[in-house]
């Protein structure tokens, strides 16, 4: 379980989170939502200890973040962030087996209980025929679920995704935040994703946070916030919920699409 409380962050003089209160228990998927630049990736760097917040307290488990050991945070809390290639030419096996660093002791390699692992994890992802390729050969899409297979192999308590669906293909899509449910319901782990695309944030999260300019405005099960009456002011579109059997879906068109156009007669 991860809590946050009363988070403070700036970078320098600009404060980009304010008063940002959060509760991930096990066992639930978590979505953090909200417009571009309104502190998702921001608090998210919070919650594993990338960023020490200015004031306000990030418990793991009932611990104080910031008294854990780097490596006791890496044991407890796997995360996937959008990275680049980067300049160590890696396979992608070994990119994944880098997720079992903090479960080895020393300078101790890799057994050959650390491979299967990574094995397993790379066929969660449907990435098992990537094993011997570079990592900086693959597109955009097999990279993300490379790096999910990494934070698989890691096997930690809590998962912390930002933006896990992007440049990921419908199916992927889909399939990613099938697992990271399956990873809460069936292993009881925490997981907490920040998602751009608020139908998938619907469908797969059991609650949602909000955030806007820094601050959570509502959080709740997804039919509690993702309703016009949040989204509309805070993403500043006209927003339209259509209720179905098992859910609802939103539609969204510019304010702007709202008026009636002017027709100019001649
Ligand atoms: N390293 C940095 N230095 C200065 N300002 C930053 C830095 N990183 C982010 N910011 C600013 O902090 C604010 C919040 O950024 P953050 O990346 O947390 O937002 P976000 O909600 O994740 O955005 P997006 O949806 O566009 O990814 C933005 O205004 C951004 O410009």
């Amino acid at each position: 379980m991860i809590s946050a409380h009363d988070i403070a962050f700036a970078y320098g003089r600009r404060t980009v989170l304010d008063g940002v209160d959060l509760d991930a228990p096990h066992g639930q998927v978590l979505g953090l939502v909200g417009p571009n630049g309104s502190g998702k990736t921001t608090l998210l760097r919070t919650l594993y200890a990338s960023l020490k917040p200015r004031s306000g307290a990030v418990l793991i488990d009932g611990d104080q973040l910031g008294d854990l050991p780097a490596r006791e945070v890496a044991r407890r809390v796997a995360v996937v962030v959008q990275e680049t290639p980067g300049d160590l030419p890696l396979l992608v096996s070994d990119m994944v087996l880098l997720g079992r660093t903090p479960h080895r002791s020393g300078f101790g390699r890799n057994g050959a209980e650390d491979e299967r692992i990574a094995a397993d994890a790379l066929a969660q992802v449907g990435a098992l025929h990537l094993a011997d390729q570079p990592f900086d050969g693959l597109s955009g899409g097999e990279r993300q679920r490379v790096l999910i297979a990494r934070a698989l192999a890691q096997e930690s308590t809590h998962l912390l995704l930002d933006e896990p669906t992007n440049h990921l293909d419908v199916r992927y899509q889909h399939e990613v935040l099938d697992l990271a449910r399956r990873l809460a319901v069936e292993n009881h782990q925490t997981v907490v994703v920040i998602l751009h695309d608020l139908n998938l944030a619907a469908s797969y999260c059991d609650r949602v946070a909000l955030l806007h300019r820094g601050r959570v405005v509502a959080a709740g099960t997804p039919a509690h916030v993702l309703t016009p009456e949040h989204l509309e002011p805070v993403y500043e579109v006209a927003v339209r919920r259509l209720e179905l059997d098992d859910g609802f879906q939103l539609a969204f068109r510019p304010l702007s699409a709202h008026r009636t156009p002017e027709r100019t007669t001649r």
